[in-house]
């Protein structure tokens, strides 16, 4: 899934004079879902299933199911605001307990939990829910935990530069509760560190303790 990163028209003056707050526009996927198509796949899927997919009962479900799929592999759309970090703040900022919930990539069934992140700043500090826009972003797509947690980490890196980034996320995978293994309660919890985060044990270990995850 591509994702694009733009400033909004006539914010451009606004995006380059440094002591100013800056706005881009964050878009990512929403495209390549062919409803029509993934309908007749869950008729197809259903009939396979050895369900009457014409039955009073099931009869709009193709329909829903494409739908339900789709929006859950469509991140919103949303503005990246920062502003200069002018009080020279040079502590942790950490956005803590935020909800994720992505489809697993192997059996399309969900994992859900929650996500920790935070930053270093350094010239700039980014709007607080910002945070939790950029877990969906990365989350609203079919993941594996580990990249869903790199992939975090790394945007925040490349686009807000702080001194370093954090990111824990701890999930459930129904794909392991409800099927498989049936390990109900289970939680994989996966980090990835950058920058200051990831280089002095100092600030590793503060992170961590601050997520509320033993390091
Ligand atoms: N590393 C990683 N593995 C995942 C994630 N989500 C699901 N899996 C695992 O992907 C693996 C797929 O293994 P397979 O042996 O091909 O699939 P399977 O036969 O359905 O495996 P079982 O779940 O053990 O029944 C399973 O072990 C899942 O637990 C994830 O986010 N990260
Ligand atoms: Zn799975």
């Amino acid at each position: 899934m591509s994702e694009t990163v733009t400033e909004p028209a006539g914010e451009t003056a606004a995006a380059s004079a440094d002591h100013q707050q800056r706005r881009l526009r964050v878009v990512r996927g929403g495209d390549g879902v062919d409803l029509e198509a993934a309908q007749r796949a869950v008729a197809d899927l259903l009939a396979a299933l050895g369900r009457d997919a014409q039955s009073e009962h099931l009869a709009d479900t193709p329909k829903r199911v494409a739908r339900a799929y789709a929006e859950l592999l469509a991140p919103r759309a949303f503005d990246l605001t920062t502003f200069p970090n002018e009080e020279g703040y040079d502590e942790l900022v950490l956005a803590r307990d935020i909800p994720v919930q992505s489809l697993c990539e192997h059996h399309l069934l969900p994992f859900q939990g929650v996500a920790h992140v935070g930053y270093l700043p350094g010239d700039r500090i980014l709007g607080l829910s910002k945070l939790a826009r950029v877990v969906e972003l990365f989350a609203r797509d079919l993941q594996v935990q580990e990249r869903l947690t790199k992939q975090v980490a790394d945007w925040l890196q490349q686009h807000l530069a702080p001194k370093g980034v954090g990111v824990v996320i701890e999930a459930e995978h129904l794909c392991m509760s409800m099927r498989g293994v049936r390990v109900r309660g289970s939680r994989t919890v996966t980090s990835a560190l950058q920058g200051l985060l990831r280089e002095d044990a100092r600030s590793r270990q503060e992170f961590f303790a601050l997520s509320g995850v033993p390091a």
